[in-house]
């Protein structure tokens, strides 16, 4: 990727070098050499993102997704992060949420709370976590009434070109799809652009019931991660990424175009392995 630039990582160390570059209209692409290497970029990166939105607005309203994307999360909870970044401010959301009790092993909440949550102090009343106990479609009416108060009292910020939230960070994975949150490729609910939230009963990829925000809400955050590794995404990281000419319908990763936030892209070199890297420029 010869026009992609090797440069020093968020706080300057030799160490933990990333390939960095921009692409013209799809955002800042961080590449890296493998798992370790990315994990901590995507760690410096998001307490970078909550001491600013900290010290500008008192609070940090973050948006998580399911899959690898925590497990990727983990150094948060390694020192340095876990005694710097002020997590008595931090207000957690989910993306997407599965159909499923928070107890079962592929609740969302499940997953980021013994892998992230409970290793570090977060407040419990600052956990927005889907109900488990409402159907998908009550669920997601609930979540974006709760999303609506919190809005109403300025923890989550307003899009000053919608009513939409605006998150401070909204992360998200990518299948090999393309999917991303549950928003899943020539499905009805790329479509969905009345409700914050919203939710479906067929999902390709199991459970088939899913809570989903929005392609607007994700839209309207102030910054937006899609975090991608492995060399089985690597074909949809090229879909949605380079320009791939009218022969191919967007992938809903590559729907993700925040109107005015920052879009970054953490991919390891497999899932990078396909890009044109003619694309980018430092
Ligand atoms: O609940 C979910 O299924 C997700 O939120 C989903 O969007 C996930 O992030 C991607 O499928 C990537 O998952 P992997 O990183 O595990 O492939």
């Amino acid at each position: 990727m010869c026009v992609l630039s090797r440069s020093l990582d968020a706080r300057g160390s030799p160490e933990r070098m990333a390939l960095s570059g921009v692409h013209k209209d799809r955002g800042e692409l961080r590449i890296h050499e493998n798992l370790d290497e990315l994990g901590t970029d995507l760690a410096d990166y998001i307490a970078e993102l909550s001491e600013a939105s900290v010290k500008e607005r008192g609070v940090f309203a973050i948006a998580l997704s399911g899959g690898s994307l925590i497990g990727l999360m983990g150094k948060l909870c390694e020192a340095p992060y876990n005694k710097t970044v002020d997590w008595a401010k931090w207000y957690i959301f989910w993306a997407d949420e599965r159909g499923v009790a928070k107890t079962h092993a592929d609740s969302n909440y499940k997953l980021a709370k013994d892998g992230l949550l409970s290793k570090v102090p977060i407040v419990p009343s600052h956990v927005h976590s889907i109900n488990d106990s409402l159907s998908a479609e009550e669920a997601a009416n609930d979540y974006e009434f709760v999303i609506r108060q919190l809005v109403r009292t300025r923890t989550i910020s307003v899009s000053d070109i919608s009513d939409s939230p605006k998150f401070d960070l909204i992360l998200l994975g990518m299948g090999a799809d393309g999917h991303v949150a549950s928003l899943f490729p020539n499905h009805p609910v790329l479509d969905a652009n009345n409700e914050w939230v919203t939710f479906i009963t067929n999902s390709p990829k199991p459970p088939p019931e899913r809570i989903t925000f929005t392609l607007p809400v994700i839209n309207s955050a102030s910054n937006v991660a899609v975090v991608v590794a492995g060399e089985d995404k690597a074909e949809a990281v090229h879909l949605a990424i380079d320009d791939v000419g009218p022969d191919h319908p967007p992938l809903p990763a590559r729907m993700v175009q925040p109107t005015k936030g920052k879009l970054v892209w953490f991919l390891d070199k497999l899932a990078a392995s396909k890009l044109d890297s003619s694309q980018f420029s430092e």
